[in-house]
């Protein structure tokens, strides 16, 4: 990385740092919420990250899997950034079948991930997008159906990694792509 896209990059995590809204007890007592609502409403935020996430992975993926709901307004961003096709990972009962699922615990409750069984090919490369990385629990759900239709996780990239909360040593060896990493 030269000088400076790192000194992009720098002022790209300050922006998104400055943008997100913690709310504190929602949506229940003793979760610190990070509400995107903010970075999402800035179009020139949107497309610097859709940027970021698209050259960390050096257009090296065939397809961008966005995660339901607002892995959606980012994932959507990447995919019309680097030229790639969208495929929908949805909560169940969204998507007309045959399709996959997966039953998963995410920080702060339970939930079931489906794709549709024909969205993936066979030794496709997918990157996982997704706002928030916390527990990790949602891009393993989402990894394990990529890997069910014979596709290969290429690296799963997010906006914000919650520290603390093992997501990233959960998805070990899938290469994690963060924004704003643990840490910041
Ligand atoms: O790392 P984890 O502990 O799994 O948590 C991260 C997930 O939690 C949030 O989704 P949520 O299910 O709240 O859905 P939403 O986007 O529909 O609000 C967030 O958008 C991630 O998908
Ligand atoms: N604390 C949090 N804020 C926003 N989204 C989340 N997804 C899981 N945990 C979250």
């Amino acid at each position: 990385m030269n000088f400076d896209a790192l000194t992009d990059r720098r002022r790209l995590a300050e922006r998104i740092r400055d943008s997100i809204r913690t709310v504190p007890d929602f949506p229940r007592p003793g979760i610190a919420f990070l509400d995107l609502c903010p970075v999402f409403s800035q179009p020139d935020l949107l497309a610097a990250l859709a940027g970021a996430m698209s050259d960390a992975f050096s257009g090296a993926f065939d397809r961008v899997l966005a995660v339901e709901a607002r892995g959606f307004v980012v994932g959507t961003a990447v995919a019309r950034h680097a030229g790639r096709p969208l495929v929908l990972a949805r909560k169940s009962g969204k998507l007309p079948g045959p399709v996959e699922s997966v039953r998963y615990d995410l920080e702060y409750g339970s939930a079931e991930l489906q794709i549709q069984r024909d969205a993936l090919r066979p030794g496709e490369r997918v990157i996982v997008v997704d706002d928030v990385l916390a527990t990790g629990g949602t891009m393993a759900a989402a990894g394990e159906l990529v890997r069910r239709s014979g596709a290969a996780v290429a690296g799963c990239a997010v906006v914000v990694t919650i520290p603390g909360l093992g997501g990233e040593r959960r998805l070990g060896a899938e290469k994690v792509f963060s924004v704003l990493p643990t840490g910041n």
